[in-house]
């Protein structure tokens, strides 16, 4: 494992926020090398990140630089190599997520079929053996929150693909998690479909206030929804650039033709494609 480069030491150092937040997630020097039947897989060479309570990061970065890997790490769904460290509030991610506080939704909603809304989005409270029927109005809450009042019978064939995407984020916050993870939530949707999820996502956010690390491939998702967009760069998996986003909240759809706005996402550009972004 090679020693974590000054960006990445620099990165360590400061929460990617400036306030004074608590820190929620620590990253410290983490690598993952996979052993595969063609050798060794680098996918995170000794990365390092901190993020601070109720923040939203966005992670951006070529296909293979990692991004899964780490969130996969932060869900304590892999393990860091030895020397690496991943705590979330102070203790190891399994336990977090055992506990229940950590929420999870990747691109594909992987909704139960045979359940409804209701009982997709409490399903993850049945896994945590807590009363379902205790709940109710709160998961009638959270999903009126994703804009699906009316929809708490249907079934997923029912639904539209964006439809099924807000289940799986109810479904991920119904444990009120402290931390909230995101793979490409939106990645099978058509463009006007998402900029609809990020409006929502905004507001849900907003709502909330829940720690978020977003991984998507849309620079424009990141620059939009993020606080701050961590640029990756690919083989091995490391942090090119940590950007701090400056537009105000409430974002609305009209930043996304601003020129400021059009600017930062070509920066980005310019450093996911090694030209520095400066
Ligand atoms: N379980 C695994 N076994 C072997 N190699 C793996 C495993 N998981 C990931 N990899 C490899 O690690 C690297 C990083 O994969 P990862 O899925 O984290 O990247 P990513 O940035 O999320 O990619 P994408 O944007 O395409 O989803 C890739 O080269 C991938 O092939």
């Amino acid at each position: 494992m090679n020693a974590p480069t000054a960006r990445d030491a620099l990165a360590m150092t400061e929460p990617v926020t400036a306030d004074d937040a608590p820190v929620d997630l620590v990253i410290d020097r983490a690598a993952k090398t996979f052993r595969t039947a063609q050798g060794p897989v680098t996918a995170l060479d000794g990365l390092s990140l901190k993020v601070p309570r109720g923040a939203f990061v966005a992670l951006i970065g070529p296909s293979g630089c990692g991004k899964s890997t780490l969130l996969r790490m932060v869900a304590g769904l892999e393990q860091p190599d030895d020397g690496g460290a991943v705590l979330v509030r102070g203790k190891h991610p399994e336990q977090f997520r055992k506990e229940g506080e950590l929420g999870i939704a990747f691109q594909d909603p992987a909704l139960l079929p045979w359940r409804s809304v209701f009982a997709n989005v409490a399903f993850p409270l049945q896994i945590l053996g807590r009363p379902v029927a205790r709940h109710a109005d709160a998961i009638r809450g959270l999903i009126e929150l994703v804009g699906l009042k009316g929809h708490e019978d249907a079934l997923p064939a029912e639904l539209s693909g964006g439809m099924r995407q807000r289940v799986a984020i109810a479904r991920a916050l119904v444990t009120d998690p402290s931390v909230l993870l995101l793979d490409e939530p939106f990645g099978a949707l058509d463009q006007i479909l998402r900029r609809t999820m990020n409006m929502e996502l905004q507001r849900i956010w907003a709502a909330r206030r829940t720690t978020t690390l977003l991984v998507t491939h849309g620079i424009d998702e990141a620059v939009f929804l993020a606080d701050t967009v961590v640029v990756m760069h690919a083989r091995p998996g490391r942090i090119a650039e940590v950007v701090t986003v400056p537009f105000p909240r409430p974002r609305t759809p009209e930043l996304f033709g601003r020129p400021e706005f059009h600017a930062l996402c070509d920066r980005l550009a310019g450093i996911l494609h090694g030209e520095g972004g400066r």
